[in-house]
């Protein structure tokens, strides 16, 4: 039993006759993957969203969301000094805190991993709003990779009322930490249902890509990888441009300087090598339609390339992810450099591999994740109000 089924008619506030779900966006995955939500939610008769960012990466974010239409209803102002994890924990419960007072929502939903959707998920538990949670369930089992996501995750596997799992792995690592069978769900990732609705416009080449027949689309920012993880995988990547003379790379930076920093000093002044700052949602979307394979320790691009047929190999020593691994799709080759550069090498020597991994998979849904989420969510939120249920 869990606070929802608790509620008695006239405990859940209506306004116009529609809940108020509080949508939490902090990052530029979140935002994606979250726009499906958000539109589903204005396209409902039973609710509405009320759109909070918390300006973890303020400026990617809210370009994402214009791409969905999204307008924010609130952007928390951190005022961060020192970028701490525990500055932000501190400051974003802080202000949800304040925010859940004023709005009064009926649910609060958030996407993903972050330490923003840790927070907001135990800001929401604390006041005993139902927390709603997308992409839950994705496990490695080690508390420290990926740091600190692995963690958050698990705190939002406690506290939410639902728990809406991209695929039937995620599903069982939830049912085996001892969640309600009937509060999760296995709906498809959402970052499949923006990929498609995009990809299916017809997008000019981002600015920079190499016209080449064969370009690797490259990203890196995991926070465990900072240091020498990431230059060495930088160095094995280049290394392979450097060897196969047909070879481009479009390396897309992620705004931490820890990221963007190495990438640049050691992919700078290669002539078949071009390294950008971030780009929005549909130029990444048209770089992986034109790319060749996909080298990169992001989750969200190892959930989207195999619905292109686009090879990746992951930058990373596990993986949340395993299903397109399973499917063929996906390999997971580490940080180090002759491992990254002989792993590219043999996608480029062997065409039967390339062939195989070719082949355009769905592990992760269907584009329609988010008519099943907000679908489940009126299901739960409305039986707890006769009134509406009626309706
Ligand atoms: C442990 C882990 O894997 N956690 C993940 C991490 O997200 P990630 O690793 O997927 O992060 P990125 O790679 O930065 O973003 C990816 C998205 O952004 C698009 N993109 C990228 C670069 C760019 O220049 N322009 C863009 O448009 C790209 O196509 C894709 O859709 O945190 C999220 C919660 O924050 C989690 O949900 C998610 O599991």
């Amino acid at each position: 039993m869990n606070e929802l089924t608790s509620l008695k008619k006239g405990e859940v506030r209506l306004t116009k006759s529609k809940l108020c779900c509080l949508c939490i966006v902090g990052t530029r995955p979140e935002a994606i993957k979250m726009g499906p939500v958000i539109a589903e939610l204005n396209r409902s008769d039973w609710a509405f969203p009320y759109v909070v960012t918390t300006g973890q990466h303020a400026d990617v974010v809210e370009g994402a969301l214009k791409d969905f239409g999204v307008v924010p209803s609130r952007r928390l102002d951190l005022e961060r000094r020192n970028g701490s994890l525990n500055e932000l924990f501190g400051k974003v419960i802080a202000e949800m805190d304040r925010v859940i007072d004023e709005v009064r929502p009926d649910c609060v939903i958030a996407q993903g991993d972050t330490t923003s959707v840790a927070v907001v998920s135990l800001a929401a538990f604390h006041k005993n709003v139902p927390f709603m949670h997308i992409e839950a369930g994705l496990r490695t089992g080690k508390l420290n990779d990926p740091y600190p996501e692995e963690l958050n995750r698990r705190i939002a596997g406690l506290t939410a009322s639902m728990h809406f799992a991209p695929t039937s792995a995620s599903l069982n690592n939830l049912l085996r930490e001892g969640v309600v069978p009937g509060d999760c769900l296995v709906t498809g990732n959402t970052g499949i249902d923006a990929l498609l609705q995009t990809a299916a416009h017809k997008l000019p080449a981002p600015k920079g890509f190499p016209n080449l027949p064969r370009v690797i689309l490259a990203t890196a920012h995991r926070r465990e990888s900072f240091g020498a993880p990431i230059e060495n995988a930088l160095r094995g990547i280049r290394a392979a441009v450097d060897r196969h003379d047909d070879l481009g790379l479009f390396f897309v930076s992620h705004p931490n300087p820890n990221a963007h920093e190495p990438a640049r000093r050691i992919l700078g002044g290669h002539p078949r090598i071009v390294v950008t700052d971030a780009i929005d949602y549909a130029d990444m979307v048209a770089a992986l339609k034109r790319c060749w394979i996909v080298v990169t320790d992001s989750g969200g691009l190892q959930e989207e390339a195999p619905a292109l047929g686009k090879p990746v190999l992951v930058l990373r020593n596990t993986t949340e992810r395993p299903e397109a691994v399973r499917a063929g799709a996906v390999r997971v080759v580490g940080t180090n450099s002759a491992a990254v550069s002989s792993a590219i090498s043999q996608l480029c020597d062997d065409p039967a591999l390339y062939a195989r991994m070719s082949v355009p998979v769905f592990p992760y849904g269907d584009g329609q994740a988010a008519k099943r989420i907000v679908a489940a969510m009126r299901a739960r939120l409305v039986r707890a109000i006769p009134a509406l249920s009626a309706a």
